[in-house]
């Protein structure tokens, strides 16, 4: 298994805040992995020290087997659409696919062209007088243009319509589907997310709370029903990660460590949703590792 991304302690201090710390994860080549986490998590941070734009207070990461910072051959490997899809707002699309050209030795003009044509936006109209979704279109096809190794974007979806959402994630799965290109994707928008993703890292008060291949972590985690009880001592659990009660009953989610056997537990799948809405919802670090018995 080659490996896109790999950090070892990564931390990133502003003044006295941590955005980051202790982030150590790997994202192994051609997935395509959601970045989630609440307002402040530490997304955008990891995004900019993985393309070079923040260097790392503590601890190191590899992108593409290299370090990032003042590395042209690595830049070049990397598309990146940061959040709000900044473009020169005064350059009509095709003076920035030129000057994508320009500044990108691996650029394919033609399919950067293509694709706008595809999208029917006319190569004359200016980045300024561009609608939101357009705007988000065009950064991708720009980034896709690079035919990067690396695909990062920052909440690219978070101001577009649902019909817009979804061409541009059709846009964006059409053209990683064949390729190796690995995508890393930051968005609060569960439902999307869980259509194109199948890497899940989940970020929470700038610590990495989950990690993992989507299905991996869904065969992991559990909702368990019963009648109610203390929720220490379920063989096969690992951790409760949440918990509710009624008089009667107990709901639980948990990761589990083998499988369930005891008959006073009915056994259920969970959703994407319901396991990041779960380890969201634990708010206090450390709390995920309640519950523990073998
Ligand atoms: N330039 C900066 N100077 C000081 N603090 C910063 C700076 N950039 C980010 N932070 C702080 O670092 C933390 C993480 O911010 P970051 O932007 O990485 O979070 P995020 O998960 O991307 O949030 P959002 O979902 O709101 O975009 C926050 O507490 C934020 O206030």
């Amino acid at each position: 298994m080659s490996v896109a991304l790999e950090t070892q302690a990564v931390g990133k201090r502003y003044r006295r805040i941590w955005a980051l710390r202790d982030c150590s994860l790997q994202l192994p080549a051609g997935r395509v992995a959601a970045l989630v986490g609440p307002n402040g998590a530490g997304k955008t941070t990891l995004l900019h020290l993985i393309v070079g734009l923040l260097r790392p207070t503590e601890g190191g990461l590899l992108v593409l087997g290299q370090s990032p910072g003042d590395n042209r051959d690595l830049k070049e490997r990397i598309g990146f659409v940061a959040q709000d899809t900044p473009l020169y707002p005064d350059f009509t699309v095709n003076e920035l696919i030129t000057m994508g050209a320009k500044l990108n030795r691996r650029w394919e003009t033609p399919l950067a062209r293509e694709r706008m044509n595809q999208l029917g936006i006319p190569l004359e109209s200016r980045a300024g007088e561009l609608s939101g979704g357009q705007r988000a279109q065009v950064a991708l096809a720009l980034a896709l243009a690079k035919r990067p190794d690396l695909l990062l974007l920052d909440e690219p979806l978070a101001r577009l319509d649902p019909l817009a959402r979804r061409e541009f994630l059709q846009l964006l799965m059409g053209s990683v589907a064949e390729g190796e290109t690995t995508v890393l994707l930051s968005s609060h928008l569960l439902d999307d997310l869980k259509r194109v993703c199948d890497h899940l890292i989940l970020l929470q008060t700038a610590k990495v709370q989950l990690a993992g291949s989507v299905d991996s972590l869904l065969n992991e985690h559990k909702t368990l029903v019963g009648p109610r009880r203390a929720r220490a001592n379920v063989v096969g659990v690992s951790a409760v990660i949440q918990e509710s009660h009624t008089d009667k009953q107990s709901t639980l989610l948990v990761r589990t460590n083998g499988p369930i056997m005891d008959p006073a537990w009915t056994v259920h799948d969970v959703t994407l949703e319901d396991l990041v809405l779960a380890y969201l919802a634990n708010l206090t670090p450390g709390r995920a590792v309640l519950g523990v018995a073998k």
